[in-house]
């Protein structure tokens, strides 16, 4: 199982200090949507220039203009780009579309997602790669439900799959490598006073796993 970084509602020196630390110990490096909103691609940009062998996970979360948000983050150097689960069927295929000139992927944020149905529609579109996510606000309301959402990707072949929200070092030891790929850890990371040392601890128990 990949580990993923999440860097949400932190400075540019913040995001690129945490990066440098942690560089060397996560798979991917995900620039939060909130950090998009503050700085724009420029910060995608400059993080490629300066990490240009990380992968970047864009979180654009696009529900809306699919064609001009993927190329923004594509060209800016991300290797996967979001997009929300209830967006029309036409902003999916139309990222799905860009992603392919790039070679890159389109994750699926199932956010506020409960229905198998629209999973599937999704993947029929073409997605194969999903997030299950429990957001911010639900998490702050005591939800930490994330781990059962895997019966929304029941059934689906050749599908990547990626867990988010208040994933940490003691939850990481409940994540099921034969359905999970990739653990998206924000806060657990990058609120510690160690990064370093966690995100090791946590890539840790994700590799005993894998
Ligand atoms: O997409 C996100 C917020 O919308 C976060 O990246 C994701 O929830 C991980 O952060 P944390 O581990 O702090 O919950």
């Amino acid at each position: 199982m990949k580990l993923q970084l999440a860097l949400d509602r932190l400075t540019q020196e913040k995001c690129f200090a945490l990066i440098q630390e942690t560089a060397e110990v996560v798979d991917i490096v995900e620039i939060g949507t909130g950090v998009i909103k503050e700085y724009g691609m420029a910060i995608v940009r400059d993080i490629h220039k300066q990490f240009p062998d990380k992968s970047l996970f864009v979180d654009m979360k696009t529900c809306d203009a699919g064609r001009h948000e993927a190329y923004q983050a594509f060209e800016a150097g991300a290797s996967y780009v979001t997009a929300m689960a209830f967006a029309a069927d036409q902003t999916i295929q139309d990222m799905l579309l860009v992603a392919k000139e790039f070679e890159g992927e389109i994750v699926i944020d199932l956010l506020n997602c409960s229905d198998p149905a629209r999973v599937r529609a999704l993947y029929e579109l073409g997605a194969r790669h999903f997030c299950l996510h429990i957001g911010k606000d639900m998490q702050s309301k005591g939800d930490t439900s994330v781990l059962s959402h895997i019966d929304l990707v029941d059934g689906l072949d050749g599908v990547t799959i990626y867990i988010a929200g208040g994933i940490n070092l003691e939850r990481a030891h409940y994540l099921d490598a034969t359905r999970i790929d990739v653990a998206i850890v924000g806060s657990g990371i990058t609120a510690n006073n160690t990064p370093r040392i966690e995100a090791q601890a946590i890539r840790s128990v994700l590799m005993s796993k894998s």
